[in-house]
């Protein structure tokens, strides 16, 4: 997968050298340059934004040097964060992941001129996505949390693929609680069952757990979990 991101920033992608997506880019499972947007200003200053049109707080960034910056990059899928876009899910970064080509557009300050992702959707696929219900200052971070939800789905990127089925939102719950070595800690005790060995019990006790966490925490994934699958987890456990 070739991976292109523009930015203003372009330290603050550091962080993709480290750990399994450095692995992945060492390997050559992942090829992914970052851009500094302003390579393609012109004048001294190096400007990217100016002042909005119809007026308002802040300032917008400049059609120009982006309009010049994906025409570089070549066409693929261009992921656009915004407070605006289309909630970023388990199942979008599936999708992600089976493309060759992904293209990020970091925007900041009030956002890139609208004329940019007009013109790139006349050309390329364009996905404009949010992270959640909050403000950041930019679409860096953004773009850094779908890049590991993205690249650990990679083939040849996580050791065990296995560990993508079961865990939260992969499998439509939230996972069970986890446990470890000691047995007793602060005289808090793993539960019994994960120390019996019987593993049909152990899966189901798994299932339960899941299940009553979903329940809980995210009615919004119950309402959505297809009730077949309770009932077949009950007869697999
Ligand atoms: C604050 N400032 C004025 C109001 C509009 C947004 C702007 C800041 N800003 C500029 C570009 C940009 C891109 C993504 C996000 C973003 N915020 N929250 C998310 N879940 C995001 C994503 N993904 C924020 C961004």
């Amino acid at each position: 997968m070739r991976v292109d991101i523009i930015s203003i920033f372009p330290d603050y992608f550091a962080p993709l050298e480290l750990s399994l997506i450095g692995k992945a880019r060492g390997t050559g499972i992942l090829d992914l340059n970052v851009h500094d947007l302003r390579t393609w200003t012109s004048d001294v200053h190096r400007t990217v934004d100016d002042t909005p049109y119809g007026g308002g707080p802040g300032m917008v960034m400049r059609p120009e040097p982006w309009g010049q910056a994906l025409d570089a990059v070549g066409d693929g899928t261009l992921i656009v964060p915004s407070p605006v876009g289309k909630p970023f899910t388990q199942a979008d970064a599936y999708a992600l992941a089976a493309l060759d080509h992904l293209i990020f557009a970091c925007g900041r300050y009030e956002g890139i001129d609208q004329r940019v992702i007009d013109d790139a959707a006349s050309r390329m696929p364009v996905r404009e996505v949010s992270l959640g219900d909050y403000v950041l200052f930019g679409g860096e971070v953004a773009v850094i949390v779908i890049m590991e939800a993205v690249t650990r789905l990679l083939p040849g990127v996580l050791g065990n693929a296995d560990s993508l089925t079961e865990e939260s939102h992969a499998a439509g719950l939230l996972e069970a609680p986890v446990y470890t070595k000691p047995a007793s800690w602060r005289s808090r005790e793993v539960p019994d069952i994960l120390r019996s060995g019987d593993h049909g019990k152990i899966a189901r006790w798994r299932r339960d757990q899941s299940l009553s966490r979903t329940a809980s925490r995210r009615p919004d994934m119950m309402a959505a979990y297809p009730l077949d699958q309770l009932d077949k987890a009950d007869k697999k456990a």
